[in-house]
């Protein structure tokens, strides 16, 4: 085993292994984020929750900010995630979130609403995705919760495109949809019997219209009242994409249990 010099001490190194160029698990430059999020994934379950103890959900966010360096969205996910399998968490997830992923490459929307805002990772996985000039408007009935969503968003470096509107779904829809119009794309994650009434006033908004995406997660479990009827033809195009309810790690009662997003498209 040969290692070629490195030309510069931040780039990766490569070994020549018998004449053949291998990528090996350093090639990756470690940055001090990089080096605190690889110790704190080594540390065993009793030795994270002595180092990260719990007092509220929004401590993710400390969490977060020692592991993902400034403007990595990727990292701060990925942080996001890991802190989900110690403590209670319900984001969507990795699983959700690729389902998410590609309902926002299919549409490629310039004008998101998320309902149900939480801590910010569906916020950050969907702002990573939207043009320079795109927007997220991110509707969170907890301030507490909307508050620790905008420091994540600010991790991810996403601020300059996402706008949080703080109150009830139902109160803040008019506002909007008065700063953006017709959205592009809309995901549902709030409270579930929500769903149905709310999107009802997003159509009177003319938020959601004719091509919009509406995205809605957790529609087989724990079921969104009247809503897969509301999205059903001709009104809508939908479609489910079937995956496990996401409390789990943390939370095994639920392990394994079936759950669907369905995306819908407005006709
Ligand atoms: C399942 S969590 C959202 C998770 C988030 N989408 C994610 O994946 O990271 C649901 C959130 O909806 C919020 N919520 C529930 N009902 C609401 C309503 N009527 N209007 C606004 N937010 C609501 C809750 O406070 C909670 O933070």
């Amino acid at each position: 085993l040969r290692e070629s010099p490195a030309p510069h001490p931040r780039a990766p190194r490569r070994a020549v292994l018998g004449g053949i160029l291998t990528a090996p698990q350093w090639a990756r430059a470690q940055s001090p984020y990089d080096a605190a999020f690889a110790a704190s994934t080594k540390l065993d379950a009793d030795a994270f929750y002595a180092a990260h103890p719990y007092r509220s959900a929004g401590d993710v966010l400390a969490y977060i900010e020692k592991c993902a360096a400034p403007g990595d969205a990727s990292a701060v996910l990925q942080a996001f995630e890991y802190f989900g399998k110690k403590y209670p968490m319900y984001s969507i997830g990795a699983t959700k979130g690729k389902i998410l992923d590609s309902a926002v490459a299919t549409a490629r929307p310039r004008r998101i609403v998320e309902v149900g805002s939480f801590l910010g990772y569906s916020a950050v996985r969907m702002a990573a995705k939207l043009p320079g000039d795109g927007m997220l408007a991110c509707v969170e009935g907890n301030p507490e919760f909307a508050r620790t969503a905008e420091g994540v968003v600010a991790r991810a470096g996403l601020s300059d495109r996402v706008r949080f509107f703080v109150g009830l779904a139902a109160d803040e829809i008019p506002g909007v949809a008065k700063t953006l119009g017709r959205a592009d794309l809309v995901f549902l994650d709030h409270c579930k019997e929500c769903y149905a009434p709310d999107l009802e006033r997003m159509e009177a908004a003319g938020l959601v219209a004719k091509g919009t995406v509406v995205v809605a997660d957790n529609v087989v479990f724990p079921g969104a009242p009247g809503y897969l009827d509301k999205v059903a033809a001709p009104a809508y195009a939908t479609v489910l994409k079937s995956a496990p309810y996401e409390a789990v790690g943390w939370e095994t009662r639920w392990k394994e249990v079936d759950d669907a997003m369905s995306i819908s498209t407005r006709l």
